[in-house]
């Protein structure tokens, strides 16, 4: 089975793959997807890997306008705010989701700060020909990845794990919703999926071991501007979607352990559970810089 991969060089080989494969993998949920067709004519790259870098960009509001000062000192007081929280932990050290990782803190910290679109607006930067783009706003002392994610109308990400990270997510522009999915041999009989382990990137159960069957979805739920949420590995898989199928919708990603940066992480395909890696998935920009790689 190809892997598909979201480093820079080989996207010839994403477009190959997903030009093979067209639009049945695409509603196969290996791939990010868009539901209207505004989005879908322009975009060529419905086939293209969300996360994958494309070089074709524009921003969602004109890059003159100025950024007042109180404004952007906000954004600059929640990375202060972040990363003295993570500062205080370790869960950097052992690579997974650490039990030590202040959530709440960090909720709080989310919450408290109140979305304003000058402060944001540099990183917000939009690309048509893929689902969503993944905007690098501070790696928070190495200890995260703080992401400003764009999202285009209709448009979702592939069902995926969390490399076993904390994600927490809040809402800048528009709104968007969560589709929480159980892990596909979350119900197998512990001598065929070995508990925990089964939940975490690194579970053995492959598609080999088990049953091909949908994906058991456990919830949904639409989250609105500066409403905050938290996902692990250890809550399942989840989609995003932005359901409007006008407005783009702009999203705050903080990721700690920053492992998807990394190492990658795995998409599902909704129908049959089965699962592919995806390496080293990265930036459209990074520090509002377009072009940006990888940290
Ligand atoms: N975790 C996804 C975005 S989302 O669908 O939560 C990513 O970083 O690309
Ligand atoms: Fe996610």
């Amino acid at each position: 089975m190809a892997t598909l991969s979201c480093s820079r060089g080989s996207m010839r080989a994403i477009q190959h793959i997903a030009a093979q494969s067209g639009p049945a993998m695409i509603a196969r949920g290996v791939s990010g997807r868009c539901l209207h067709t505004a989005v879908s004519q322009t975009n060529t790259g419905g086939d293209v890997h969300p996360l994958a870098f494309t070089g074709q960009r524009q921003t969602v509001s004109s890059a003159t306008q100025q950024m007042p000062n109180s404004a952007r000192l906000s954004l600059q007081t929640l990375v202060a705010d972040l990363t003295r929280i993570l500062g205080q932990h370790s869960g950097i050290l052992n690579g997974s989701a650490s039990p030590d990782t202040n959530v709440r803190a960090l909720q709080r910290a989310l919450t408290s700060y109140t979305s304003h679109d000058a402060d944001w607006r540099r990183y917000a930067i939009a690309d048509p020909s893929v689902p969503y783009t993944r905007n690098l706003v501070s790696t928070i002392n190495q200890h995260a990845n703080l992401l400003v994610l764009v999202w285009n109308p209709g448009c979702a990400s592939p069902i995926h794990d969390h490399s076993g990270a904390h994600c927490l997510m809040k809402i800048l522009k528009g709104s968007l919703r969560e589709t929480l999915y159980a892990w596909p041999c979350e119900n197998e009989p512990a001598q065929r999926c070995s508990g925990p382990a089964a939940r975490t990137p690194t579970h053995k159960c492959t598609l080999a071991s088990r049953p091909s069957q949908p994906l058991q979805v456990r919830r949904e739920r639409t989250y609105g501007r500066d409403q905050v949420t938290y996902m692990s590995d250890r809550l399942g898989l989840h989609r995003i979607t932005n359901p409007s199928a006008a407005e783009v919708a702009v999203s705050l990603h903080l990721y700690t352990p920053p492992n998807a940066a990394k190492h990658g992480s795995h998409v599902f395909d909704a129908e049959t559970g089965a699962s592919k890696h995806v390496a080293k998935c990265g930036f459209h920009s990074v520090y509002g810089l377009k072009g940006g790689q990888a940290a």
